[in-house]
């Protein structure tokens, strides 16, 4: 669908035509920073600012959240049509307002002939100030995805555009009898929605939307989502919400002064290169360590208690390892110490009748019924915790392991890829960035926890439980295989 645009300049008029209120702050239409980074449009401090004092102040009601569309849907008759035809996608604070973002669009778009469509709200506006092509990896060309083979962002990537095409298929399927959708969205000839508007609509979202805090709601907050990220201890700003005001404001951050000319940031969130890319789409140069990945795992198919661990479990099927505050190599994961344990532990299932007649699967451990959130806790204190924890170990090394050899094996074709049209120079240089860093983070990760394997099996309960277990009938490749 063809996009309409408003330059950010216009967005200091939008704003105060809506309440916004700028204290000698600026919008920015393009900010370069110290190094060459492009952060898109921001905010330039235009005075001085000390710990505390408010930069911007927006009115609630502009939060573009799940909320504000079911408000909104209460005085525009097609906008109601539209969430009552998809009850799932409106239960969810992302997919509702993704609904709104592609509604809005559509109304905006010169492609659009219905021009009896929507009404008239600070939104319509507010959406041809958004960014129109945002460089997240769902965007990718395939080119580009190639170089990702081998990253923790590879997996998820694949993982994101089956669900993304998933909503938009059920979107379809829902509104194709809406007459006005049927016309805009869906017909061969006057109809211009695609996947790639349901693809841009999630970027905006999921690079703009801030968590605010006391519960207050899950949004997009004009103006405040032109605050650019900076990490750790260099930015200087931080958001609020002001309940006696009704209002959520910028502030500059504890500690910090703004000084004139120096652009307002924020920070994003703490999570691993990975997140930055995927959610953002850059990684800021400041970036040392990948901090966090999430690998894929699965129970081996001759598991034979596979499928009730992976349905009574609910856990995600991986590991996280990351890098704690300490410096501290680590991993988490439920989901391994279902896969590690089996039927010779004192793990049974059963199937049980429920009052209302029907049946239920329930977890059993040594004979009693478990809780299934409680299997950690139990396996750790257990008399045979190291052998519980050397099993989980050597699965997350092994893992660990083959997704280093997975990237090592790509990473010819990732120093071929260019020069390519297909490849922007920012994405390749992102990713072999991205590249590295998991590369060091696996080796870390894999050094770590050969350390810990070889102490665990020095431990008094391993090498019984092992020496038991020779004198029975050891095959290689069982849990017990540690080589
Ligand atoms: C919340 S928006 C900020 C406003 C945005 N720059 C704009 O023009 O609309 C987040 C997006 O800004 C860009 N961005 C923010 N901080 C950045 C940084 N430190 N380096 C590079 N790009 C940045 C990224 O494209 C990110 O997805």
């Amino acid at each position: 669908m063809r996009q309409t645009s408003l330059p950010l300049e216009n967005l200091q008029a939008w704003s105060r035509f809506n309440n916004v209120r700028l204290f000698d702050v600026a919008v920015e239409a393009h900010i370069i920073a110290d190094n060459g980074d492009d952060h898109g449009g921001g905010l330039l401090s235009k005075a001085e600012h000390t710990e505390a004092q408010p930069l911007v102040a927006v009115p609630i009601e502009l939060v573009l959240s799940k909320e504000r569309v079911e408000e909104a849907a209460k005085v525009d008759k097609s906008l109601k049509e539209l969430i009552e035809a998809v009850p799932t996608l409106v239960q969810n604070d992302r997919t509702a307002v993704l609904l709104f973002l592609v509604y809005q669009m559509t109304i905006n778009s010169p492609d659009n002939n219905d021009h009896a469509l929507g009404v008239n709200n600070p939104f319509a506006d507010y959406v041809k100030f958004l960014p129109k092509d945002i460089p997240l990896p769902i965007s990718y060309t395939a080119d580009e995805r190639e170089l990702l083979i081998g990253t923790s962002l590879a997996e998820a990537l694949d993982q994101k555009l089956i669900s993304l095409q998933r909503e938009f298929d059920s979107l379809k399927a829902a509104t194709e009898t809406i007459p006005w959708c049927e016309q805009a969205w869906w017909d061969e000839i006057t109809g211009s929605l695609d996947f790639a508007d349901w693809k841009l609509a999630d970027a905006v979202y999921r690079s703009r939307a801030l968590e605010l805090p006391r519960g207050a709601s899950v949004g997009m907050v004009p103006v405040v989502d032109m605050a650019n990220h900076a990490s750790d201890d260099r930015y200087n700003a931080r958001f609020e919400v002001d309940e006696d005001t009704g209002s959520v404001l910028l502030v500059v951050r504890d500690g910090k002064s703004v000084k004139k000319g120096d652009e307002v940031t924020i920070m994003y969130g703490c999570g691993g290169a990975c997140e930055m890319i995927f959610s953002y789409g850059f990684l800021e140069e400041h970036a040392r360590s990948a901090r966090e990945m999430f690998l894929g795992l699965s129970i081996p198919a001759d598991d034979p208690l596979r499928k009730a661990k992976i349905w009574v479990a609910q856990a995600a099927p991986g590991v996280r390892i990351y890098v704690d505050d300490a410096d501290q190599v680590r991993w988490d994961s439920t989901f391994v110490w279902w896969a590690c344990i089996n039927q010779e532990d004192g793990l049974e299932f059963r199937v049980e009748r429920t009052v209302d007649g029907d049946t239920e699967l329930k977890a059993l451990w040594r004979d009693s019924e478990l809780d299934p959130n409680t299997l950690q806790a139990k396996l750790l204190e257990d008399y045979l915790r190291d052998v519980f924890v050397l099993r989980g170990t050597v699965m997350v090394q092994q893992r660990v392991e083959e997704q280093g050899m997975r990237l090592a094996a790509s990473e010819d074709e990732y120093d071929n890829a260019l020069p390519n049209t297909q490849i922007r120079p920012f994405v390749y240089e992102t990713v072999g960035r991205l590249r590295k860093l998991e590369m060091d983070l696996l080796t870390r990760t894999y050094e770590a926890l050969e350390e810990q394997k070889n102490r665990l099996l020095e431990s008094p309960v391993v090498r019984e439980y092992l020496g038991q277990n020779r004198s029975g009938t050891e095959v290689r490749d069982s849990p017990e295989d540690f080589s």
